[in-house]
């Protein structure tokens, strides 16, 4: 049964959170539509994988509620498609490239388990849709950075989920494979309604294709267009100091951030599987 086409990809009532006395979230409202890319930016710590991980049910909110595809976030795992973090495989992983591919489709429910032809000609055409058919017998730890990217777009396309979650997936790729990832992922949102969320700290890449933006600092958020959010009067009163957007060659150069702003990585990586 499909849910009416008006149910939110995702949603966020009155999200409330804190670790200790650091407030990550208070009183976020989000809707995200199906169909819908949304950006997600803010400084190192201000909330950005934990909102991936709350939506992906890791995380528990002390006030509000979160619902996927109009289900509790736990309970949409076959909903939610997820790109962590990248971190290169090792280079003995025993695992080729179709394996990594179709460790997604095996993920979902036992019920939904799919016949072995069936498996195997699914994970040709996700190979195909992320052009990774020439090396899809390759060990996945020879890849390149960005052929293993691929893979992990396709592997989290593989459910054909209403959401995508992308955490800083364009990381450590040169500018010609960002912008391929980026447009595989776009891809699956004009191709078959999934909304996106995509976590960044760099929004140039995917300018193109961003319809909204979550702004995080401090536990406050701006949510509208890139117009709206990513403007010197908005920044600067979000981080309390003076902060230039300065738009240049289509591009946009964010100056005067506080230093402990730069980048840096956590390193709790979830992996949603475990939840089923
Ligand atoms: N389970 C937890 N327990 C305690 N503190 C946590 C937990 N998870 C996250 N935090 C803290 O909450 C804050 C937000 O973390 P989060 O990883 O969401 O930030 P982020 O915006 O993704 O940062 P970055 O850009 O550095 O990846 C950080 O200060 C982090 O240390």
């Amino acid at each position: 049964m499909s849910p009416a086409p008006t149910t939110p990809a995702a949603r966020l009532d009155g999200a409330t959170l804190s670790f200790g006395d650091r407030r990550i979230f208070d009183g976020l409202d989000l809707t995200v539509e199906p169909g819908e890319f949304l950006a997600v930016l803010g400084p190192n710590g201000s909330g950005k994988t934990t909102l991936l991980r709350t939506l992906l049910g890791l995380q528990h909110l002390d006030a509000g509620t979160v619902t996927v595809d109009g289900h509790a976030p736990g309970r949409a795992s076959a909903r939610t498609g997820y790109i962590p973090q990248q971190r290169p495989f090792a280079p003995y992983t025993p695992l080729r490239a179709r394996d990594l591919v179709g460790l997604g489709l095996d993920g979902t429910r036992l019920g939904l388990r799919v016949k072995r032809r069936e498996h195997a000609r699914r994970v040709d055409e996700l190979l195909e849709r992320v052009g990774a058919t020439s090396y899809a017998d390759a060990p996945v730890g020879a890849l390149s950075g960005g052929e293993q990217q691929r893979l992990r777009v396709a592997q989290a396309l593989a459910t054909r989920p209403r959401l995508l979650l992308c955490d800083e997936p364009l990381l450590s790729l040169d500018l010609k494979h960002q912008q391929a990832v980026a447009e595989l992922i776009d891809r699956q949102r004009t191709d078959q309604g999934s909304a996106v969320v995509f976590v960044t700290h760099e929004i140039n890449p995917i300018l193109d294709h961003v319809d909204r933006v979550l702004y995080l600092v401090g536990g406050r958020f701006r949510l509208g267009t890139p117009d709206e959010v990513l403007r010197t009067d908005v920044l600067s009163d979000m981080y309390g100091s003076r902060v230039e957007v300065i738009e240049t060659g289509g591009r946009l150069v964010v100056v005067g951030l506080p230093d402990a702003t730069t980048h840096h990585h956590h390193d709790h990586q979830a992996d949603p599987g475990e939840e089923d």
